[in-house]
């Protein structure tokens, strides 16, 4: 059957992918991101290689009033959400306390807690009993590294809150769950490091990390099984990560 999916920052990396991994299987596609042109781009492209109907939802989701405004504004017809992937998301700076910047820290805290929040509370109106939340936590929320601090803390916060939103959304048959990626290869790192290639790459020297379709392939698989199974909390890595710390790279 032909769902409707809502995915957060699908113009690049993990929602791209599962933009495309949703649309392969025949379902329809809200897709949010600042970069118009970009949706524009993926939603034609879908459109012509899988005959996928998408409507663009572009806005900032720190902007709390624009999230509400798009999601009350969905027309006729799209005012059913049966999957939110809430995956807009950032790092920017990997820099000790005392040194990190503040406007790093504001724009990470807005974007990857209060975004997911204002989203969530926006799209749960249009949200029936057996609707699904999947929410893009890290191995980042699952342990804290050097110079993690705000980036780690944001993560943390999303494992939290799918936690309780679990709890909450209980007696509604909405099903939560939380997917934790390690290292994956996408824009993740260009714009951790603010557009320095070069470090961007370092990061996945000596070892194969994540593409973004494996992480969209398991956010999909999450999706296809049967109405009285959850998946609550899933952690994946590259084979050469153990978790948050712990790499085995190539010599
Ligand atoms: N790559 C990795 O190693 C890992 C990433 N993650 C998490 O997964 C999620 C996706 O990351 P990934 O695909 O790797 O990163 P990318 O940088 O490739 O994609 C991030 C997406 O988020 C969107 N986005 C960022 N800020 C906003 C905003 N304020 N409003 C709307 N959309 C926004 C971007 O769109 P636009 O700029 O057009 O708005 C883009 O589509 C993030 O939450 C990230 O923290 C978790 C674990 C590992
Ligand atoms: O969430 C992203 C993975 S990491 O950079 O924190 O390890």
């Amino acid at each position: 059957m032909s769902k409707t999916v809502l995915i957060t920052g699908a113009t690049a990396g993990f929602g791209a992918a599962c933009a495309e991994r949703f649309a392969e299987t025949g379902h329809r596609l809200l897709l949010n991101g600042r970069r118009t042109e970009r949706l524009e781009a993926i939603a034609a492209d879908l459109k012509t290689r899988f005959g996928t109907e998408s409507l663009l939802l572009p806005f900032d989701v720190r902007d709390r009033a624009a999230a509400t405004a798009a999601l009350e504004g969905l027309p006729e017809g799209w005012r059913n959400i049966d999957i939110l992937i809430n995956n807009a998301g950032l790092a920017l700076g990997r820099d000790l306390f005392a040194e990190a910047s503040l406007d790093d820290w504001d724009t990470m805290l807005d974007t990857n807690v209060k975004g997911l929040l204002y989203v969530t509370k926006a799209a749960l109106p249009y949200m029936d009993r057996g609707a699904h939340i999947i929410n893009l936590g890290s191995v980042a929320g699952k342990e804290v590294y050097e110079r993690g601090n705000v980036y780690c803390a944001s993560k943390f916060a999303v494992d939290a809150l799918s936690r309780s939103l679990r709890i909450d959304l209980l007696p509604r048959g909405i099903k939560v769950t939380a997917i934790h990626p390690g290292a994956a290869d996408t824009e993740f790192s260009l714009v951790r490091f603010k557009g320095d290639a070069d470090t961007a790459r370092k990061v996945y020297a000596g070892f194969t990390p994540l593409s973004a379709r494996d992480v969209a392939e398991v956010i999909h698989y999450t999706s296809t099984l049967p109405p009285h199974v959850c998946i609550n909390d899933l952690v994946l890595t590259c084979t050469q990560q153990a978790d948050a710390i712990y790499f085995h790279k190539d010599s």
